[in-house]
């Protein structure tokens, strides 16, 4: 927790430190403007008493005070918006940086239902305290201001004044634990209602068929989590609110008070004294307002700082120069093998489960193979497919680029090699050349791809996307032929096809791949095609049970359009 804490004050700090002229320069004045409020008040209580000589003076002090008020808080105010929107811009990029440099097992262990709550929610709440920042503080400023004055005016009603704020603050002290505890349960329910909400949008058609389901997800998960934040949000708010009065009416007391006593007590202190004191406790009351009523906003914004510096710290091993802009490096044809050494790989267990684990695997890909990846549902064949394309850094053994072992600092031009699609792919709707895709090409690739009816590519992007399933992973298929890189990856990919173009998949498409130089990797359960495969090799329980090479002679000419072939 400590460590946490110091992530927390050096997060902000850090966000902080490109800014600390403007940071400065407001800061003085915010303490200009809210001097000079203080000051006015003493001018306006001289005023009350001022004989006509002290008229010009007073005239000339007031007119000052008043443009320092209106330069120092305009100019607290701009300098606050400027530095809070740049720091929300600056986190809003950083945490897609971190996202985009992160391992992606740690983005896998991390959760997407918890990932994007902090992204959307918790920097909002950033941007919201952001906003009142300058206000609180300018408040803040009066508030010490007025006390100097009170100072000033009368140590004794100082000091009764003084300890009045200190018992304020106590109790808001107290709410504000109690606050931030409510708001940090809150916040981790926020996530789960995250989750909620993605099974209702992405389970909408599950959920309609089935009944008992919709009703549990609704009462049981949704209204239930809802109830809940609600509950703990109007108990804190409550708490915020109940302090908030006490603190006011604290004021009237004190000024009742002293009022009442001050005849008793302070016989013969003048009446300056005795005005000048009721008018900077009423005056105080509108900014000692502002600062406690920001009091939440501020408490919420420590939540999500923390649920933000949480997020850095577990995505603190980023890969390095991901962000930077590199040339892809070698493409086409650049490898002649690719191998995989003793590599293991374990996930992380579950309490009471033997966790899975990878390997040791050796495998040895030679350039324009084949190579088929089979085995029963979790036996490893996406695992064993992250470590090879590079997503999953291997716990132990090497993996290595035409016998050279792929280290940390080449594995992102290691990556570069490929083209998946994974079965759980994303289809981006622009190419990745963009304008560079000549129509024609687009054309030939789509009408071969059989969709060329439904789509077209347009500016570089597809004109649309709302396609079948089977017709989707044909895009995909397409974006993997365009991005022409050695080796391409196809997890499942046939799964969704019908069986005439599955057929056509396994015996024109990949032989037609394979004689233009292609290296293939298919992960597959469509046992009537294995005998596609150069290397069939087959996985049990993490481990490679049967490595197959053969030679077959079944490859067709080539019907799939390249661009040397155009
Ligand atoms: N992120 C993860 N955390 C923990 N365990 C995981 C994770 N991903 C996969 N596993 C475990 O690893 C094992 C292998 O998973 P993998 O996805 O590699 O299997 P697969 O052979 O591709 O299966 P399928 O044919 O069903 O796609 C599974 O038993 C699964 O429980």
């Amino acid at each position: 927790m400590k460590h946490l804490r110091n992530g927390l004050t050096a997060q902000i700090l850090y966000l902080l430190r490109p800014y600390w002229p403007i940071v400065l320069g407001g800061v003085v004045l915010g303490l200009v403007g809210g001097g000079s409020v203080a000051g006015l008040l003493a001018v306006v209580n001289q005023g009350l008493y001022a004989t006509q000589a002290d008229v010009a003076t007073l005239v000339i002090a007031f007119t000052a005070l008043c443009l320092l008020i209106l330069v120092g808080s305009i100019g607290a105010d701009i300098s606050a918006n400027y530095v809070g929107q740049r720091i929300i811009a600056g986190l809003r990029s950083s945490l897609a940086a971190k996202i985009l440099a992160a391992p992606i097992d740690q983005i896998e262990i991390y959760r997407t239902h918890r990932l994007i709550p902090v992204l959307t929610h918790d920097v909002d709440t950033i941007s919201d305290f952001a906003f009142f920042f300058s206000s609180f503080f300018v408040s803040l400023v009066i508030t010490l201001g007025c006390m100097v004055y009170l100072a000033a005016l009368s140590w004794p009603l100082f000091l009764i004044t003084g300890a009045v704020i200190i018992l304020g603050s106590l109790a808001h002290g107290y709410a504000r634990t109690r606050g931030v505890h409510g708001f940090g349960v809150a916040r981790d329910a926020e996530d789960q209602l995250h989750k909620h909400y993605r099974a209702i949008a992405e389970g909408a058609k599950e959920l309609r068929l089935n009944r008992i389901r919709r009703q549990r997800v609704y009462a049981d998960q949704i209204q239930r989590t809802v109830d809940m934040i609600c509950r703990v949000q109007i108990k804190s708010i409550n708490l915020f609110v109940t302090a908030r009065s006490l603190g006011t009416m604290l004021f009237f007391v004190v000024i009742g008070v002293a009022l009442t006593l001050r005849p008793f007590l302070w016989p013969d202190s003048p009446a300056a004294v005795s005005s000048g004191f009721v008018l900077v406790l009423l005056y105080m009351r509108g900014p000692i307002d502002q600062v406690i009523g920001i009091l939440p906003a501020l408490s919420r914004a420590q939540v999500a700082i923390r649920r933000i510096a949480e997020l850095s710290e577990q995505f603190s091993t980023p890969e390095h120069d991901l962000l930077t802009a590199r040339p892809v490096g070698q493409r086409t044809d650049a490898i002649e093998s690719i191998d995989l050494r003793k590599v293991t790989y374990a996930f992380r267990g579950v309490p009471g489960r033997t966790p899975f684990v990878l390997g040791p695997v050796d495998l040895h890909i030679r350039r324009g193979d084949i190579v088929f990846i089979v085995g029963e549902n979790g036996s490893g064949k996406t695992t064993l497919i992250k470590l090879l394309l590079g997503l999953y850094a291997p716990h132990g053994g090497m993996v290595l680029r035409d016998g050279v072992t792929v280290s940390t600092e080449t594995r992102d031009d290691y990556r570069q090699l490929f083209t998946t699609i994974f079965s759980d792919y994303y289809l981006f709707e622009d190419l990745i050349q963009g304008d560079n895709v000549v129509p024609d090409i687009a054309e030939r690739y789509l009408e071969r791809l059989e969709v060329a009816h439904k789509v077209s590519v347009e500016n570089g992007a597809f004109t649309t996307t709302d396609l079948s399933t089977g017709q989707r992973k044909r895009l995909a298929l397409m974006n993997a032929w365009l991005e022409e890189r050695p080796v391409l990856v196809f997890d499942e990919w046939a799964a969704d096809q019908d069986p005439t173009f599955r057929h056509i998949f396994y015996t024109e498409l990949l032989p037609d791949l394979k004689r233009i130089g292609k290296t293939i990797i298919v992960i597959s359960h469509d046992d009537r095609y294995f005998g596609m495969a150069d290397h069939l090799v087959r996985l049990r329980e993490g481990k490679i049970v049967a490595s197959e090479e053969k030679l077959h002679d079944t490859i067709k000419a080539p019907s799939v359009p390249t661009n040397a072939s155009l």
